[in-house]
């Protein structure tokens, strides 16, 4: 959806101090499954604190093409009657799942090993991203895939009439690989293994074992080995969603560079395969505490309290955390620029096939705005300026990727002069109440 409308321009000046409760929405990551699981279990799914951004509808009205009931009751309670593992229905339109990558993917998972066909498109951004990924686990269960060069949609899937299941070691980090082979692996008889090297958010683990799968998961010498059996009967679940991380990063960073802030963002899930960012703030010097931690709905949950922090030192992070804050780099990118000494960032290729190029997309705005970057292939490394030192005035592009647009946003917050970015739009498919939301906060971000 995001990419077809008019640009948003948006500006964002610099601002006193950030005060208050920042409620974000939903995990988008849990949203999207719960409407997937939801449509694949026997009978209703109950979901509260559904994240209602542009991903996540697409998500909804794709389900519904397939063949499940999904009711919108208002106030983010949304219900979805499932057709079972092996139910889906042929859809009689192109599946358009706008910018979204976990859409797109989890559901070619979903629907691979049923005997249907269905073409999928997106927009602009979603059509440039790379497919092969998941089309070539996906061919191993008897699942053919036709798309444009490269790998790219509009893609037609034709699902396997008689899906055999599969052992798979995921070559790139990538929680939609997993994701998309293990639903998958739903509809296959016996037992798909997926094997990863570097652990990914494992939502879809837990939330299949909720859903009453037999998923089980193994740490070992080779990785972790996740282990299927296919053709569960899933039992409709009552899921609470918790709110985002990768949302929740936009307040806490802000907070954390705008002099005299203190703010408080509740009930956010800090399942560890997510909580990356926050560990990498407090090693630069963030004031970032945890309060009420709580377990909720199965995932780890803390009220975060975050509090303006002038001394934030630039840190190596480590490569290996790359996975549980892959879309956080992009806000990080800009606390760094806000600390004194040179963040480095290594092994974030991964941060290269997102809705944008982010490397590329964050160097050019920094750039623009007085900070000075180096890149290569797999890692970047930003100068800070120290507090308030950011000169600002630039505009950047956001080249339709929510994260950049709010990330150069939330760097105006803390600079000299205000930063501008081309086209907030795409804000929408996460976040649809950043704007309202900082600005009870305190923050001056308008529409140009
Ligand atoms: O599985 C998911 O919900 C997601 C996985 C990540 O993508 P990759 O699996 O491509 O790394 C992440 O960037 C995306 O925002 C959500
Ligand atoms: C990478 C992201 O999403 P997706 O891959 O689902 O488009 C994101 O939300 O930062």
């Amino acid at each position: 959806m995001s990419g077809h409308g008019t640009p948003i321009p948006m500006t964002s000046h610099p601002c006193g101090p950030l005060t208050g409760t920042a409620e974000v929405p939903g995990d988008k990551s849990i949203s999207h499954r719960s409407l997937i699981l939801g449509a694949m279990a026997v009978g209703e799914t109950k979901i509260s604190g559904l994240l209602e951004g542009e991903d996540v509808l697409d998500t909804a009205k794709a389900m519904r093409a397939f063949g499940a009931e999904v009711t919108d009751h208002g106030n983010g309670e949304w219900a979805v009657h499932g057709v079972g593992v092996g139910g889906f229905a042929e859809p009689d339109q192109v599946i358009d799942c706008g910018n979204s990558g976990t859409g797109v993917r989890l559901i070619m998972g979903a629907m691979a090993t049923c005997p249907i066909s269905a073409t999928f498109t997106g927009d602009a951004s979603l059509n440039k991203r790379p497919m092969a990924r998941v089309t070539d686990p996906l061919a191993l269960f008897g699942t053919q895939a036709v798309g444009r060069s490269g790998g790219r949609l509009p893609m037609t899937i034709v699902g396997a009439a008689e899906p055999v299941p599969v052992r798979y070691e995921v070559p790139v980090p990538s929680a939609q690989v997993k994701s998309a082979v293990l639903l998958a692996g739903l509809n296959a008889p016996g037992k798909t293994v997926v094997i990863e090297k570097e652990a990914t958010r494992d939502h879809s683990e837990r939330m299949l074992a909720g859903f009453g799968a037999d998923v089980t998961v193994e740490d070992t010498d080779e990785g972790r080995v996740i282990t299927l059996t296919g053709r569960p009967e899933l039992k409709p679940q009552v899921i609470a969603v918790p709110r985002d991380p990768s949302s929740a990063a936009f307040p806490v960073c802000a907070a954390l560079i705008t002099p005299g802030s203190d703010v408080l963002v509740p009930g956010i899930g800090l399942n560890p395969t997510r909580a990356g960012l926050f560990t990498t703030l407090r090693e630069m010097g963030a004031d970032l505490t945890y309060e009420n931690e709580r377990i909720e709905g199965g995932e780890p949950v803390a009220d975060l309290r975050a509090r303006f922090s002038p001394d934030m030192k630039g840190i190596e992070v480590p490569p290996e955390r790359a996975a549980s804050m892959i879309d956080e780099y992009p806000v990080l990118s800009v606390v760094a620029a806000n600390a004194s000494g040179t963040t480095m960032m290594g092994g974030v290729k991964e941060l290269r096939v997102k809705e944008s190029d982010r490397i590329d997309a964050m160097a050019r705005g920094l750039r623009a705005n007085g900070v000075t970057v180096e890149e290569g292939d797999d890692w970047w490394s930003v100068d800070g300026l120290g507090i308030g030192r950011i000169p600002g005035g630039g505009t950047c592009e956001s080249f339709l990727d929510h994260r950049i647009a709010m990330s150069f946003m939330v760097m105006g917050m803390g600079a000299k002069t205000p930063v501008s970015v081309d086209d907030g739009g795409p804000i929408a498919t996460s976040f649809p109440i950043f704007e309202p939301l900082m600005a009870s906060l305190g923050a001056r971000v308008d529409r140009t």
